[in-house]
């Protein structure tokens, strides 16, 4: 059977500035249904390589395909539908100010100027439960919320026109460990039931390993590696080695695994539960 077209397809990838070589002759494919992580050291160009394939910066040569089309040579009709398709959470300036938590979720919506108002305010009141942030929350300013709830806000926003595909730029930086904990598991569940694409750029290791199904490496112009995490570390690169394999990295891995075996091990019993 043929595979399903890849949700993002990038080909023969270069990027400079002046001199500057920043991507030379990269190429990814990203598959429905799969959360990638983009991993790599301070100026390796992962923020460049979202920003082409979200069409606000161009390549120097070859193509991004989303959705089959070609981003760069997409008519403005034809991209701002696509932009309807994704949402996208920034690390920055992710909220309006000078909206509430509800208008900052609306926004979206009430920009297509399709949607009656009443709908509007079911939708986007069903986005922020969906983040747990309850209605009487729900016109609070940026300005009042806590660190976490503004993520959660931006990530209801993200999510306002129920995308097929979800950008995160560090979507835990700024986060205490407990609160970047319960935003990951958010994270997981929305990408269970919205049957969501995730392609992420973050430098959290647990972060990484607790959603990522690929991690793709970017270091020296090039994808270095680009698989499950067992697969990525054993790529002999110091890159990998110093940021996957030093004491944190390490922790993380056996955390990941431990999981995994938890999982399995409950997968088991379910199924011998069936059986019996
Ligand atoms: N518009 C631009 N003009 C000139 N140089 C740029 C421009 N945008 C990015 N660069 C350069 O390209 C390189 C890659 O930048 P980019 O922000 O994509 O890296 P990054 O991997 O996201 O880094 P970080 O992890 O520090 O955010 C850097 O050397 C940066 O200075």
């Amino acid at each position: 059977m043929a595979e399903a077209q890849p949700v993002i397809r990038i080909e023969g990838l270069s990027t400079r500035f002046g001199d500057v070589v920043v991507h030379d002759n990269l190429s990814m494919d990203v598959r429905a249904g799969e959360i990638i992580a983009l991993v790599g050291g301070s100026g390796s160009g992962k923020t460049t390589l979202l920003r082409q394939v979200l069409g606000l910066e161009r390549p120097s040569a070859g193509t991004v395909k989303v959705f089959g089309i070609d981003v760069h040579h997409a008519d403005p009709a034809t991209l701002q539908q696509m932009r309807n398709r994704w949402g996208m959470l920034f690390q920055h300036g992710a909220l309006f100010s000078a909206l509430s938590a509800f208008d900052n979720v609306a926004q979206p919506m009430r920009e297509l100027r399709v949607l009656p108002e009443a709908l509007v305010r079911d939708a986007a009141l069903l986005k922020l439960q969906m983040v747990d942030i309850p209605p009487e929350q729900a016109l609070r300013m940026p300005a009042d919320l806590s660190g976490g709830m503004v993520k959660r806000v931006a990530l209801a926003r993200a999510l306002a026109l129920e995308p097929e595909l979800l950008f995160l730029d560090e979507p835990t930086a700024g986060l205490d460990p407990a609160l970047s904990e319960s935003f990951v598991r958010l994270i997981a569940m929305l990408h269970r039931e919205m049957n969501l694409t995730v392609i992420m750029v973050t430098h959290d290791l647990d972060t990484l390993l607790a959603l990522a199904t690929r991690i793709a490496v970017l270091a020296d112009k090039r994808l270095i590696a680009y698989g499950e995490a067992e697969e990525v570390v054993r790529v002999d690169h110091p890159f990998i080695t110093e940021y996957f394999l030093g004491e944190r990295g390490q922790r993380a891995l056996q955390g990941m695994r431990d999981e995994r075996e938890k999982a399995r091990a409950a997968n088991t019993h379910r199924e011998y539960d069936h059986g019996k």
